[in-house]
């Protein structure tokens, strides 16, 4: 079978061998192992989940893809809609729903899950909404797809963005193209402003989290380079760029990230989260990211 689905989690095997699997807690893709066109013999891992993950559903996991919506920022710089919510809101910690199989061919695996307002969110959100997350899955390529539904009248205001842990020696990558664009740099609590990015590549090799605005328009390009690997991730409705990586400085203060582990991934993470995504009532949202191996 390409797709096994069991309590807890669901696996997409792709005709070619590439796997992937999810929770169905946070819609959380834990593992994407692919071969690479440069390197078609290799099938490996492609993301990083950290040692010390919580995988039981009791706790956001640490690696892999988290999904964050509605709020990137926690309080008291949240939207007055998320001031009960934590830093990157409720998708990555809710049990979604395995809706069904959108494709299952040779060229092509897709699944979609959904999640709609539980007892749980409504302690802490008031605002009616409904998601879907698709997960592509191709030879070389992965793509995750949020849509967001606003069935009410009144315009629903929240971030996006897809956190993605991409398996790398952290201290050799560089991400381009962010030259000249304006940044938050939340390593710097001296400075509240935006900087300007002034390196033809950004790396990771000090303790970084910078949140990038505007990199994209309706549709990005990043390329994420290291020796003997790279990635490309094109984005669709995603403008902004977050790169994180808490190096030695911050990662031993990370409780769930193994010893170490900062040095085996770079997260690049399009969102949109600098301002919100307004949705009008009644109509739909739909912001991708695609993950291809070189
Ligand atoms: O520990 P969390 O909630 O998974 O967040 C990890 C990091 O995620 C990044 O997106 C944020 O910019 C960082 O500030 C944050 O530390």
């Amino acid at each position: 079978m390409p797709i096994e689905h069991t309590n807890d989690r669901v696996i997409l095997k792709h005709p070619k061998g590439p796997t992937v699997e999810l929770l169905l807690y946070g819609a959380h893709i834990l593992s994407w192992k692919s071969r690479s066109p440069s390197n078609p013999d290799e099938l490996s891992e492609r993301l990083f989940v950290s040692a010390k993950a919580t995988l039981d559903g009791s706790a956001p996991v640490r690696g892999g893809i988290p999904v964050v919506f509605p709020s990137f920022a926690a309080p008291p710089h949240a939207h007055p809609e998320h001031s009960k919510l934590g830093i990157h809101g409720f998708a990555r910690s809710e049990v979604w729903t395995f809706d069904k199989v959108l494709r299952d061919d040779e060229e092509t695996v897709a699944i979609r899950l959904t999640l709609s307002p539980t007892p749980k969110i409504r302690e802490v959100y008031s605002r009616d909404f409904k998601l879907a997350s698709v997960i592509t899955l191709e030879a070389t390529q992965l793509t995750n797809e949020l849509q967001v539904t606003n069935p009410a009248v009144d315009p629903l205001e929240f971030h996006a963005l897809f956190h993605s842990y991409i398996r790398s020696p952290s201290k050799d990558v560089l991400i381009t193209p962010l030259k000249g664009k304006k940044y938050f740099d939340k390593t710097d609590k001296t400075f509240q402003g935006l900087k300007t990015e002034s390196r033809d590549g950004v790396d990771v090799k000090r303790w970084t989290d910078s949140v990038y605005e505007d990199t994209a328009g309706e549709s990005g390009v990043y390329e994420v380079k290291w020796p003997g690997g790279g990635v490309s991730v094109r984005t669709r409705n995603l403008k902004d760029l977050v790169v994180w990586n808490p190096q030695e400085e911050f990662g031993p203060k990370v409780v769930d990230l193994e010893e170490g582990g900062w040095e085996k991934y770079v997260c690049v993470e399009p969102g949109y989260v600098r301002g919100y995504v307004k949705l009008d009532g009644g109509n739909s949202w739909v912001g991708s990211q695609t993950i291809s191996l070189h």
